[in-house]
């Protein structure tokens, strides 16, 4: 009978013993994922359960693909699968209130991702629901929609800088505007907008010309200082960049492009921020920004601890002061935790919001009718452009709130699956998924869901004006900020800024897209938030009026 012989003074001999145990080990964990495993009976394809290298190659080497793989494997099996070794994952609309915001049982953050952010101190890591409560109920009265209500002037200021800024480029980008309309006929053959329904892309040139503004770019700067002003009493100055500081906006698209290998990875942005900035640079120029902006949060963080804050804000109460000046428990007010939750509100209060009015101006000014159609709304309420009414006020214009609600469906903010786990079975038609398994929705696919939202790619603001039974039916499966405990802390000072910003700028001003298509906008992978394709150039406008 053969015999396993190792020469233990033979290297070759020795590598070829550890892959044959390796190799024995494999199959049998293989055998056991698949047939033994609590998760085995789920339905779901094969290889992503036995090998992580199949999540590898659609998260990392086509990076935020995983998003699409799901989405056929729902069709193949249907609304419950077992998307890889550990996780569950569900595709039912209906059912998403019920995984997010149960009755009766927990549903807490799945602990593994827990440090992606590399800011485990903050409220966004908190995977049990103790110590997630802890962190939250000081922070809840800040974000209430009564006290983004206080904190107008502050939002009205923003918004008014950032009008000032933008009428400095009216009648700016003319030239461009005819040579690029000019190009437009020649390839069309006809007068259209960029999009005009059609699409294409030719060679541009870079820079853009003179005149074109990234709306995306002025619209992450507004809510970049606003969320800099309203934690910290701060001006970060943004809105004064001269072309609102593209670079800031980028390095942040960048830095999460690098979701998927820290979802494989949980804790190399915990590894990563410890390397010395130079080092930082040399891994991602991204990576070294977003440690820039965290010992600027710290600096910030440390001036409030010791009084010596000069206030550059019409606010006279700021996040860090009042939880700094509360009487929380010592350790819930050390320098790493508020550090911590300053990073993680500047990171969740930015691109998100910003994405949501950039999309709802892609959507108006591609049907210059809706544009139109809003203006004359505007005009009734705020006949005198400089005189505008608080933003719970505007919110009321039904054509506005219409706008608002399908800029926040269609961009999608967080397109990653957000993984729950619970202490108990959660049951699902009929299936008892075991207690402890992260199990998943993806908001994209409710939010993009054709029964719900009948030709969901469409900005239709007229879905949100129906009768007041049919919008709370809606409401029931607008997931954008999520649902349960975890739901989006900044939803209402998010909401005051879009509906401010659409109706000062609306207001004011009359513009047209410049060389951008629907690519621009139309999620393409995941990348915690939305991404879209890699090429784009952003949403470019070309401001030819202003009142
Ligand atoms: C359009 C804008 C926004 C969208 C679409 C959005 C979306 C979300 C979603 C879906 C979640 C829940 C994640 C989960 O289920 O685990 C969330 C959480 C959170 N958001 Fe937002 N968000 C937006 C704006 C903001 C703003 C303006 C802030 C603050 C300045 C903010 C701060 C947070 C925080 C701190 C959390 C974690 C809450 C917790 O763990 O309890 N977000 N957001």
């Amino acid at each position: 009978m053969p015999t396993l012989e190792i020469d233990w003074n033979d290297r070759t001999s020795i590598t070829g013993a550890v892959l044959v145990i390796y190799a024995i080990y494999w199959v049998f964990n293989a055998v056991y994922l698949l047939y033994f495993h609590p998760l085995a009976k789920f339905p779901g394809p094969k290889l992503p359960v036995i090998t992580a290298w199949y999540t590898f190659y659609h998260d990392v080497v086509r990076p935020g693909m995983m998003m699409w793989e799901i989405e056929k494997w729902h069709r193949k099996y249907g609304p419950i699968i077992r998307i890889n070794a550990d996780e569950i994952h569900i595709k039912d609309s209906h059912f998403y209130e019920t995984l997010y915001a149960p009755k009766g049982r927990k549903a807490d953050r799945w602990a593994r991702l827990s440090t992606m952010f590399g800011t485990p101190e903050s409220v966004f890591a908190a995977s049990d629901s103790k110590t997630h409560k802890e962190r939250r109920t000081p922070l809840n009265p800040f974000f209430s929609r009564s006290t983004v209500s206080k904190l107008e002037p502050v939002l009205q200021e923003k918004v008014s800088k950032l009008t000032t800024r933008l009428t400095g480029f009216v009648g700016e980008g003319d030239t461009a505007l005819v040579k690029a309309r000019a190009e437009e006929r020649r390839i069309l053959g006809r007068e259209e907008g960029w999009i005009g329904g059609k699409e294409i892309r030719t060679r541009e040139p870079k820079p853009d010309p003179g005149g074109v503004v990234r709306l995306d770019v002025a619209f992450f700067a507004l809510t970049q200082d606003v969320v800099c002003d309203y934690s910290f009493a701060k001006d970060w100055k943004h809105l004064d960049h001269a072309h609102f500081n593209p670079e800031s906006k980028d390095s942040q698209t960048e830095g999460l492009e690098a979701v998927g290998i820290i979802r494989l990875f949980p804790m190399l942005p915990m590894y990563l921020q410890e390397l010395p900035r130079w080092a930082a640079a040399l891994v991602s120029p991204a990576f070294a920004m977003y440690l820039d902006s965290k010992l600027a949060i710290r600096k910030e963080i440390i001036k409030i601890m010791e009084g010596k804050v000069k206030k550059e804000s019409k606010s006279d109460r700021t996040v860090f002061d009042a939880l700094i000046n509360s009487d929380l428990l010592p350790e819930h007010k050390t320098l790493n935790r508020l550090t911590a939750e300053g990073s993680v509100l500047i990171i969740a209060g930015t691109d998100t919001t910003a994405r949501a009015l950039s999309f709802i101006f892609f959507y108006l000014l591609k049907d210059k009718e809706m544009y139109a159609k809003l203006k004359a709304a505007l005009m009734e309420v705020m006949p005198d452009p400089n005189n505008v009414p608080p933003w719970i006020e505007l919110e009321k214009i039904p054509y506005l709130y219409g706008c608002m609600r399908e800029g926040l469906r269609l961009s999608h903010g967080l397109t990653s699956r957000q993984s729950r786990v619970s202490n108990q079975p959660v049951k699902y038609k009929g299936w008892e998924i075991p207690p402890n398994t992260p199990v998943s929705e993806s908001a994209y696919f409710v939010l993009s869901d054709p029964e719900i939202f009948p030709e969901p790619e469409k900005f239709v603001p007229e879905r949100w004006m129906g009768t007041a039974a049919q919008r709370s039916n809606l409401e029931r499966y607008m997931v954008s900020w999520g649902k349960g405990n975890q739901q989006c802390l900044g939803m209402h000072l998010a909401t005051a800024e879009i509906v401010l910003a659409t109706a000062v700028i609306v207001r004011r001003f009359e513009m047209e897209l410049y060389r951008t298509t629907l690519e621009d906008v139309q999620v393409h992978h995941d990348s915690f938030v939305a991404a879209v394709v890699p090429w784009s150039r952003g949403i470019r406008v070309i401001l030819t009026e202003s009142v």
